[in-house]
């Protein structure tokens, strides 16, 4: 670093910044791709079913001049039990606490209720500035990306809701997602930064490799499935007399399910699918940690979880 002198006062250095952002939008807008794209390394998860994304999971983007920590919430939407209306608050209450928030939006559909009414309710968060992404322009030409970016415009005059910048980006694409990250640097407040450098996430890991096993767990489940399934880990531990050039992790999991009708589901004819989950969580939780892991599943049922705040607390909620 230079120091400011009165030959060179253009050393002065813009303050450092510090602080937290949160991507909101309806299932599915790819809230959690983009905060991968921007940390640049799978911290949250992401799936083609809507609402997998339960833990608040912070990524964190480092830069030279500014420290974002990337909060990644649920999405809203209509309680229809004790754990819809659990997530609901937790999703408020980071909207509130936040330096900047990004509504997101997918540049292929029209802007539909589930849009409005999450913008409606940004709308009543008057302090925070808020900026609009349309996600996932690869998928579309610039004529319909142009009536989006329009159509957004429009929906913030309706509301009452002064974007700050309205960016189109493609996560998948590497689109102006670094642009995103120069946009919202200048709206966080001066600070050092908030955690050491190097630290992607402050999601413990357990909690991480939980989200990873319940990723590959709801790939192809139909229907109300998604919503009955969580992942608990319940211990991981470094095996013991294992050469320290080959070391093995232990980790032993538990996979709930709501009903017993459901079980057969999860594991598959002949365990297959349940192997196939194991065998896909691992490779990701071995890439996570960076160590061979040996993974032990099993499959529980946990009576109608999401109704049972006893059961909810035990899991995690
Ligand atoms: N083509 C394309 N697909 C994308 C892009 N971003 C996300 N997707 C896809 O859209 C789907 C949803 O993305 P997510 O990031 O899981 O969406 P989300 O908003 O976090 O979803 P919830 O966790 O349900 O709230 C996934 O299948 C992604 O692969 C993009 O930039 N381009």
């Amino acid at each position: 670093m230079s120091a400011r002198t009165p030959e060179n006062p253009a050393a002065d250095p813009a303050p450092h910044r510090a602080g937290f952002a949160c991507f909101v939008g309806r299932p599915n807008a790819g809230k959690s791709t983009l905060t991968n794209a921007l940390v640049g390394t799978k911290v949250a998860i992401t799936s083609s079913r809507p609402q997998t994304t339960r833990h608040t999971v912070r990524g964190i983007v480092h830069r030279p001049d500014a420290q974002l920590i990337l909060v990644d919430t649920p999405g809203l939407h209509k309680p229809r039990t004790l754990l819809g209306e659990r997530l609901n608050d937790v999703v408020r209450t980071t909207w509130a606490e936040v330096d900047v928030i990004g509504f997101c939006v997918p540049a292929d559909q029209k802007l539909g209720p589930g849009d409005k009414f999450i913008a409606k309710e940004l709308a009543g968060i008057k302090k925070t500035p808020k900026i609009a992404i349309v996600t996932k322009t690869d998928l579309v030409g610039p004529k319909q990306l142009r009536e989006q970016l329009l159509a957004i415009d429009e929906l913030g005059r309706e509301l009452g809701i002064a974007w700050a910048e309205i960016v189109p980006v493609s996560a998948v694409g590497d689109e102006q997602v670094s642009l995103l990250a120069d946009l919202i640097a200048p709206m966080l407040p001066e600070s050092p930064p908030l955690y050491p450098e190097g630290d992607l996430t402050d999601e413990p890991e357990m909690v991480m490799v939980a989200e990873l096993i319940r990723e590959a767990a709801l790939e192809g489940v139909r229907d109300e499935l998604p919503h009955s399934i969580a992942v608990v880990v319940e211990e991981m531990i470094p095996r013991e007399d294992r050469p320290a050039d080959r070391p093995l992790l232990d980790i032993h999991a538990n996979v709930y399910i709501e009903r017993p009708s459901q079980k057969g589901i999860i594991i598959g004819p002949k365990g297959q699918r349940l192997k196939d989950v194991g065998m896909k969580s691992r490779k990701q939780i071995e890439a996570l940690l960076g160590t061979p892991v040996y993974l032990d599943l099993h499959v529980k049922v946990a009576k109608d979880w999401q109704r049972d705040p006893k059961q909810l607390r035990k899991l995690g909620f």
